[in-house]
């Protein structure tokens, strides 16, 4: 309507009004409503409306009116009207289907979704799980129908779609139902909020390579924040997302709360820097005796006369930088029955009794444990037989063998080469037998391996006071010319089997698996059967790498 007409209508109808509750006064009696007739009509906008409506009553033949009239009443204005009055009320949220009153169970935790479908698929996938049967939603497509609503999670459960039940329902029969489904679709699901948080936690696993004490450590930002761990302990890494400082939780710790513990690339940097003063190579620390360690068959003692070790080992062996104890990534690792085992190595100084404990192993069930037969030049004696006590080959061949790599261990002795080849190994497991290797440390690097996946068992020492008085009556091997001969435990064999074992767990301590103090014989023994046990049937932490490779 023109604006000059409006306020001209507007202003003779008020006027109009407001003079008519002193017209109506005389027939009012009661004061309380003549004040209210005054009130009424003297509100402003009411003879507005007044004006209004008795104008457009006036007008009505006016072609404009008709127009406007025309205008409001379509379909389209009235939506936009009504949709209008609902967003300036606010009361835009769904109205929910009333909750079921049949729901089992934790009743709060079930969730009523309902998502209206276009022509695009959902966006979800989902599976039955294996233990409980029920139906979980196991993937969200990324910018899907169902992952843009932000309602729908991977682990909820299904439960029911437009109020049928999926309990007894394959995963197919519900993809058809939602095929079907047009328009807005109502699921019923238990959020499987602990399944998600679950899901979307990192799953990176280290063990740790190092001791590690945030209290005696300077360079950590804040020492209360930090993750105390020792060596072999497995780490749970829940963030890298600093260089220098990760957050970590202790594996199966049930406190969310992460620590910070320094990072691989920081860690390293110490070490090297540390370097000089920590590693002292193996044979120079080692006391009075070049070398104490024991062979994985009998005539490969040391030599007491020259007190030389039969295998010379090269100073690059016995350190290496590329060993840096930080963090090694692993997971977890179940043998399946029928498989082949995994390669059984056992460390400790010489004396500490692997011999014994590996031959009571042999003995408990020959069928299941076997060793190595080794490699000689030296030429068979009567008694001998090839492919026994030793597999006889030339020195020439044998010279071709260590320059092919085929010896995990090899030396000189009495001008006669010795060693154990990885075909010897190979040989024992591809008879499915469980193969029981003893080592020098320095070699266990080379078994690490997918295929053997070594399982490192150190043998140690208890006190020197228990060796004194579990060794009284025990005889120490030694190769002196070509036979061995015994000789009972002196005080200084005591004292080197145990300062052997300190550097031997200083410097490898991070690649056991399992430590066992040979103590009592028979107690250290049924440790070692039940450990071997479950090496064959439970699950272990290993590297990623024997994995995934
Ligand atoms: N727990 C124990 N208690 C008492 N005697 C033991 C114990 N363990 C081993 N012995 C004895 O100690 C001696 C040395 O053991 P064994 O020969 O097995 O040592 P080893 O580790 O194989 O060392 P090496 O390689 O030098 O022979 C043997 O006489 C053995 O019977």
């Amino acid at each position: 309507l023109p604006a000059e007409f409006f306020q001209k209508l507007c202003a003779s109808l008020w006027e109009l009004l407001a003079g008519l509750p002193s017209q109506l006064q005389p027939h009012v009696s009661c004061p309380e409503d003549n004040n209210f007739l005054q009130n009424m009509f003297g509100e402003r906008n009411l003879c507005s409306l007044v004006k209004v409506s008795e104008e457009l009553g006036e007008k009505l033949a006016n072609g404009e009116i008709k127009e406007l009239r025309k205008l409001l009443a379509k379909p389209h204005m009235k939506i936009l009207l009504s949709v209008h009055d609902t967003v300036a009320q606010k009361s835009y949220d769904p109205e929910l289907p009333p909750l079921p009153e049949d729901i089992e169970g934790d009743e709060d935790s079930v969730k009523i979704i309902r998502l209206v479908k276009n022509k695009e698929p959902l966006g979800a996938t989902i599976r039955r799980d294996e233990h409980t049967k029920a139906i979980i939603v196991a993937r969200i497509m990324k910018g899907g129908a169902a992952d843009r609503s932000g309602l729908i999670h991977v682990g909820d459960e299904l439960k029911e779609v437009n109020g049928i039940p999926v309990d007894d329902k394959k995963p197919e029969e519900i993809i058809h139902i939602l095929a079907q489904s047009q328009g807005a679709i109502t699921f019923k699901v238990l959020p499987g909020v602990k399944e998600e948080v679950l899901l979307n936690e990192p799953k990176v696993f280290v063990k740790a390579l190092f001791d590690y004490d945030p209290k005696e450590d300077k360079a950590i930002p804040c020492k209360e924040a930090g993750l105390a761990f020792n060596k072999a302990s497995i780490l749970q890494i829940m963030s890298q997302d600093d260089a220098t400082w990760w957050q970590a939780k202790l594996e199966g710790d049930a406190n969310p709360r992460a620590g910070l513990i320094p990072s691989k690339h920081f860690q390293e940097r110490r070490f090297a820097l540390r370097q000089p003063v920590e590693t002292i190579p193996f044979q120079r620390a080692s006391s009075r005796r070049s070398s104490g360690f024991r062979r994985s068959f009998r005539l490969s003692r040391r030599d007491r006369k020259t007190n030389k070790s039969m295998y010379e080992c090269k100073k690059s062996e016995m350190y290496d930088m590329a060993d840096v104890p930080t963090y090694e990534e692993v997971t977890t690792y179940c043998r399946q029955s029928g498989a082949k085992h995994r390669l059984v190595v056992l460390i400790g100084p010489t004396g500490v009794g692997l011999h014994e404990l590996k031959k009571k192993l042999l003995i408990s069930d020959p069928q299941h444990f076997s060793v190595t037969i080794p490699h000689t030049s030296r030429t068979k004696r009567n008694q001998e037989s090839d492919g026994v006590e030793y597999h006889f080959i030339s020195k020439h061949l044998f010279e071709t063998d260590i320059h092919n790599n085929r010896f995990i261990e090899y030396g000189e002795y009495k001008g006669n080469y010795y060693g154990t080849s990885l075909d010897s190994i190979h040989s024992v497991l591809s008879k499915n037998k469980v193969c029981l290797l003893d080592v020098q440390p320095h070699t266990i690097k080379h078994l690490r391996t997918p295929e053997f996946k070594p399982f490192i068992v150190f043998v140690k020492p208890p006190t020197i006071e228990r060796l004194r008085e579990t060794r009284k009556n025990a005889k120490m091997i030694s190769g002196k010319g070509d036979k061995e001969s015994a000789k009972t435990f002196t005080e200084e064999d005591f004292q080197e089997m145990v300062n052997t074992a300190l550097i031997m767990e200083t410097q490898y301590g991070h690649l056991f698996d399992k430590v066992i103090v040979n103590d009592d014989l028979s107690a250290a023994f049924s440790e070692l059967q039940l450990t071997l046990k479950k090496v064959e049937t439970e699950a272990h932490w290993v590297p990623v790498s024997w994995i995934h490779s």
